[in-house]
C-alpha cells in the first residue's frame, strides 16, 4: 500500500514495535520481574480469543470477545486481562483490539525465534462474549477433537497447534493447583513449570523431548493424569505428527507458521481481512507541517527499512538521504531539497534493518508544498534509491492542516484542544470542522469502544504567518483520560473545494 493508508498505525507497530517490542524482545522478557512471560501470555490470549470460532455458523473467532470472557474458568489467570491492558494504548479507529491481539501473536512468534507469519489487518471487535469453547486440560481427547474441529482444525492440525503453542511458557501453580504442586518459591511466586527446556525459544524441543521420553511438560507428564491433555493430544495419531516435528526442526517451524497464520486469520465470516501488511521501504514518521515563528515548517522523521545485506551493514551517519519536494503548483526545482540527518540511537525491527532520519525544513510559504520523494542509499558509493511511495510521491496538503505540536491537554483545566492552520487567501471558508474518534471504557471488558464526535473549528485569528489563520476546537472526551490514540480528521471547505487532513496521536500536555 502507499502512505497514508488506513493501517499506518498497525504497520508502524508491525515494523518498529515501539509499544509492544520492549515486552517481548527478548522473548524471555517478563511482564514483571520474576513473573510471567509477556510473549507466552500474548500467544495464549490469541488462541483463547480465536477458540470461540464455529465453522458451521461462521460466528466467533479472533474478535477480542475474550475481553468479555475473562471470568470463565477456561480463561483462568491474569494472562488475558494483562495482555489486553498492554494492548489498550494501541487501540484506535484504525487499529481494533482484535487486530492488535493478532499482531502481538505474530510479533511474539518472530521474536522468540519462530517463523515470520504474514499479517493481515481488518478484524472487527465483538460487542459481547462468544460461546464457552476454549479447551481445558481435564477434558478428554474426544472433547478436544470435537472442539478443534468446530474451530476448523483436524486432528493433525490440533496436535500441531498445541505443540506450537506449548513451545514457550508453561503452567502456573497459582492457576492450576490440581496440576502442579510444590513449585511456588520466592523467586517463582506463581509456581510456573515450563513446557520444555527452552521455554523462551520457539523451537521443536516440546516435540523432541516428548518423543525421547524426556518431556517436562506438566500437562503431559504431570502427577495428575486427568489434566495430562497434552499427552493425549500428542499421541492422538500414534505420535506421527510429534515424531515429524522432533526429527525435523524446519518442518516444525514451517508447520507452526502456517497453522498460526490460520489461527490469527480465523475470524467471523462477516469480517474480510485486508491484504498482507509489509514494512514500507520509506515512510514518514510523525512528519507534519506547522506554522512556527512566522514560517511554514515541515518537521518530523523519515523511516527507511530494508531486508538487504547492504542495509544491515549500513552506518546511518554515512547514508545520503535527501528529501525533494514539489511545490503547491506541482513544480520541482533543484533548490527544493534538504539533506536529512540520522537519528540516534538506531532503532531495530524484527523484520530487517531500520533507520530514522530527522527533517526540519523551512519552506517558502508562498510556494508551499504538495508532495515529496526521498532519494537515499545505504552506502555513499552506491546508486541512489528513489523512494516515491509507489510512484506518486508522498502527498502533503498545505491549505488546511493540523498543528500537531498544539494537540494537547491543559494540565490545569484538563481540556484537550486541537489547533489547525487554514490559508486565508483561497476563497471564502465554508464548513470547517474536525471529526475525532477515541476509545471509551465499556462494561464487561477492558477493551475500549470507539466513539466518533464532530466539532466545528473556531477561528482564533491570524497566525504568526500572515497567509494562515489559526483555528481551534475543544475535544469532548467525556472525562476519559487521554491515554489512547485519537484519530482526528480535519475537513475544511474553502472556495468550492474540500481539503482534508488526518492524524493519529495521543495528545501531549500543555
Ligand atoms: C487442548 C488444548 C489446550 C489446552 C488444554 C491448553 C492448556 C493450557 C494450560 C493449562 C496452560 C497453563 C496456563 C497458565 O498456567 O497460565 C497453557 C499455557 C499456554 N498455552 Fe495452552 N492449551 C491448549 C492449546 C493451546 C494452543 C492451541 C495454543 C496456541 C497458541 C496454546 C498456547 C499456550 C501458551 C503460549 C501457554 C503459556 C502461557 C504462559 O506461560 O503464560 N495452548 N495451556
Amino acid at each position: 500500500y502507499v502512505w497514508p493508508g488506513p493501517y499506518d498505525l498497525l504497520e508502524d507497530e508491525y515494523t518498529v514495535s515501539t509499544v509492544l517490542g520492549d515486552f517481548i524482545e527478548p522473548c524471555s522478557a517478563p511482564v514483571l520481574p520474576g513473573i510471567r512471560l509477556a510473549a507466552a501470555e500474548w500467544l495464549r490470549t490469541a488462541y483463547h480469543d480465536m477458540a470461540t470460532h464455529n465453522v458451521s455458523t461462521g460466528l466467533g473467532g479472533l474478535d477480542a470477545s475474550i475481553g468479555f470472557e475473562t471470568d470463565r474458568p477456561q480463561n483462568i489467570g491474569s494472562a488475558m486481562n494483562d495482555s489486553l491492558n498492554f494492548f489498550v494504548s494501541l487501540q484506535s479507529r484504525t487499529s481494533s483490539m482484535s487486530d492488535i491481539i493478532a499482531l502481538a501473536a505474530v510479533l511474539v512468534v518472530k521474536s522468540c525465534g519462530g517463523p515470520g507469519i504474514p499479517y493481515r489487518p481488518g478484524r472487527i471487535d465483538a460487542t459481547e462474549a462468544g460461546p464457552a469453547t476454549v479447551p481445558e486440560p481435564q477434558q478428554d481427547l474426544a472433547t478436544h477433537i470435537s472442539m478443534f474441529a468446530s474451530q476448523g482444525f483436524n486432528v493433525t492440525e490440533m496436535i500441531g497447534l498445541v505443540a506450537c503453542g506449548h513451545t514457550i511458557g508453561g503452567v502456573h501453580q497459582v492457576d492450576f493447583p490440581f496440576t502442579i504442586e510444590n513449585s511456588i518459591t520466592d523467586s517463582n511466586p506463581d509456581g510456573i513449570v515450563h513446557f520444555d527446556d527452552t521455554f523462551a525459544t520457539f523451537d521443536n524441543h516440546i516435540a523432541s523431548q516428548w518423543i525421547s521420553g524426556q518431556s517436562v511438560d506438566p500437562i503431559a507428564v504431570g502427577f495428575n493424569a486427568t489434566t495430562n491433555s497434552d499427552a493425549r493430544i500428542f499421541a492422538a495419531d500414534g505420535n506421527a505428527t510429534m515424531s515429524g516435528f522432533a526429527s525435523n526442526p524446519d518442518h516444525f517451524q514451517s508447520q507452526c507458521g502456517s497453522l498460526f497464520e490460520r489461527m490469527v486469520n480465523t475470524v467471523p465470516n462477516s469480517v474480510h481481512l485486508a491484504d498482507v501488511l509489509e514494512p514500507l521501504p520509506v515512510k514518514p514518521h510523525r512528519l507534519s507541517l506547522a506554522v512556527t515563528d512566522g514560517s511554514l515548517v515541515l518537521a518530523g522523521q523519515i523511516r527507511i527499512f530494508s531486508t538487504s545485506a547492504e542495509a544491515a551493514a549500513a552506518s546511518p551517519d554515512d547514508m545520503p538521504v535527501t528529501l525533494r519536494w514539489t511545490d503547491r503548483n506541482g513544480k520541482t526545482n533543484a533548490t527544493y531539497a534538504a539533506s536529512l540527518t540520522a537519528d540516534f540511537p538506531p532503532t531495530t525491527s524484527l523484520w530487517g534493518s531500520l533507520y530514522f532520519f530527522n527533517a526540519k525544513i523551512v519552506l517558502d510559504a508562498g510556494l508551499g508544498i504538495s508532495s515529496f520523494v526521498i532519494d537515499y542509499a545505504f552506502d555513499p558509493s552506491s546508486p541512489l534509491i528513489h523512494g516515491d511511495n509507489g510512484g506518486g510521491g508522498f502527498p502533503l496538503q498545505d491549505i488546511a492542516f493540523f498543528q500537531s505540536n498544539q494537540f494537547c491537554t491543559n494540565i490545569t483545566t484538563g481540556d484537550t484542544s486541537v489547533t489547525a492552520m487554514i490559508r486565508n487567501d483561497m476563497g471564502p471558508i465554508g464548513d470547517a470542522y474536525i471529526e475525532y474518534t477515541f476509545g471509551v471504557s465499556q462494561p464487561g471488558t477492558v477493551v475500549l469502544r470507539q466513539v466518533t464526535v464532530r466539532t466545528a473549528l473556531t477561528r482564533v485569528g491570524n497566525s504568526s504567518l500572515p497567509l494562515y489563520d489559526e483555528y481551534t476546537a475543544l475535544l469532548d472526551l467525556g472525562g476519559f483520560p487521554t491515554i489512547t490514540n485519537i484519530v482526528t480528521d480535519l475537513v475544511a471547505e474553502i472556495g468550492q473545494k474540500t481539503y482534508t487532513d488526518v492524524f493519529t496521536l495521543s495528545p501531549g500536555f500543555c
